[in-house]
């Protein structure tokens, strides 16, 4: 019954995300052991990406990225087709997947995603952004600022991001002046509205096209690097909890033949060394097991820490038995909940949300970490009148989580909560009422 039960989640969780690619895959394992190379710790390691509305240049400013980088042989060149590779992708000029380069500038190494913009794959964007711990938000000078600028800064605020770099990019379209003054104010206003701080975060004007097609330098070139200085100099390099135990949310699972199965992610806090015990939680499982291998950028590691994004040799595990939204972290520290109180912030319809009240037993999908299950939302005990409250839109409430599978959390994990394609609630554990 379990089984059966489980197997129709699973089933339920690939039919929404249905577009699922691997992001990359990791290499490292399909070699020998110790053919790999090792990877050098030497230059702090820091995940970013790019986020923002469709069509505002991510890719493409990604690609430049690396093109730039790769000029001073801090990178691998990685064409705007590389990154957009999946015939879907292709056919319609959009990002679906999020996809990962790597690249180093004189001080940092970072890896940076690529996130889509469209509205319909904002999952693919909330687990990409996950795993940042700062990004360059991208917006079109002939836009603007679009709905997707505004839900992107919301989620990425919400899932811990806490500066960004600005890009305007498209300037080779704009001839007045005045327009890219305005669209630059308008962007300090939103971020300060959604707590990011509006008044000094650097903000780069440039042409992301240009700058790939090698023309221009003023609009191109010039301003990738000046855009590079930025994230190394304003985006802070997070304090990363090496000391709490070991937590790493499964973003992607691979099969590896003759080497078992692989998760992908970035580690959300402490170590984990090559031989260590570790346990599955969330969705029902709780399996042991020992993490046989690190990998990174396609090279091989000793020891897994918290901010890599890399992948986990797990041994003796079967590709089914793992999927995206499970945790693997070290034995015994930490529960998987079923219900939990929370204190949510419901969205306005302005702030992309909804137009209307929700009552009690109201059933959005609930976005942690890289996992989405559907919950029941209910009052706490003792409300007055709980049948007939109505939650409006701009509300802070508390409410009854009750998911419809169990995840790994504790009091102050964060979540998101989402209906037909829209944001429309934010929120963090306050109670743990129930576990697996
Ligand atoms: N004129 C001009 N066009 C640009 C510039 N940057 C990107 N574009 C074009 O804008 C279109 C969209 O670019 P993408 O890089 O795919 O945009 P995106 O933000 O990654 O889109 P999604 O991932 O689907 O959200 C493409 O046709 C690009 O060639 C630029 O600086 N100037
Ligand atoms: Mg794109």
């Amino acid at each position: 019954m379990l089984a059966s039960k489980l197997a129709a989640a699973s089933l339920a969780r690939a039919a929404l995300f249905p577009a699922c690619r691997r992001s990359w895959v990791p290499t490292a394992f399909v070699s020998r052991r110790g053919y790999a190379e090792a990877y050098n710790r030497a230059k702090p390691h820091m995940n970013i990406g790019t986020i923002g509305h469709v069509d505002h240049g991510k890719t493409t400013l990604t690609a430049a990225i690396t093109k730039i980088l790769a000029e001073r042989g801090g990178a691998k060149f990685t064409d705007y087709a590389q990154i957009d590779k999946a015939p879907e992708e292709k056919a319609r000029g959009i990002t679906i997947n999020s996809s990962h380069v790597e690249y180093e500038t004189d001080s940092r190494h970072y890896g940076h995603i690529d996130c889509p913009g469209h509205a319909d794959y904002i999952k693919n964007m909330i687990t990409g952004a996950a795993q940042m711990d700062g990004a360059i938000i991208v917006v079109s000078a002939t836009d603007g600022q679009m709905p997707q600028t505004r839900e992107h800064l919301l989620l990425a605020r919400q899932v811990g991001i806490k500066r960004l770099v600005v890009f305007i990019n498209k300037v080779d379209m704009i001839s007045d002046p005045e327009m890219l003054e305005l669209v630059d104010m308008e962007m300090r206003d939103l971020l300060s509205q959604y707590n990011f701080d509006g008044e000094n975060t650097p903000i780069v004007m440039g042409s992301a096209l240009a700058a790939l097609e090698g023309r221009d330098d003023a609009i191109g070139a010039g301003k990738i690097q000046e855009l590079v200085a930025a994230c190394d100099e304003w985006l802070e390099l997070p304090a990363r909890d090496l000391e709490k135990p070991f937590c790493l949310p499964v973003e992607d699972v691979f099969s590896i033949s003759g080497r078992g199965t692989v998760a992908t992610g970035r580690v959300e806090r402490g170590i984990a060394t090559k031989g260590t015990e570790v346990e599955i939680i969330g969705y029902g499982d709780k399996i042991k097991t020992t993490l046989t291998g690190v990998e990174m950028f396609h090279k091989e590691l000793d020891r897994a820490e918290a901010g890599d994004n890399l992948g986990v040799l797990l041994r003796g595990l079967k590709r089914e038995q793992l999927s995206r939204g499970h945790l693997i972290i070290a034995p015994g520290t930490m529960k998987s909940v079923k219900k939990f109180q929370a204190q949510v912030y419901v969205l306005t319809k302005d702030e992309g949300g909804r137009y209307t009240p929700f009552m009690a037993n109201y059933r959005p999908q609930l976005f942690m970490r890289t996992a989405d299950v559907t919950v029941g939302l209910t009052f706490p005990e003792g409300t007055p009148d709980a049948s007939e409250k109505m939650v409006m839109p701009g509300d802070n409430v508390e409410l009854i989580c009750d998911l419809g599978f169990d995840l790994g959390c504790e009091v102050g994990t964060r979540f998101t909560l989402r209906e037909g394609g829209k944001t429309i609630g934010t929120g963090i554990v306050t109670k743990i009422l129930e576990t697996a």
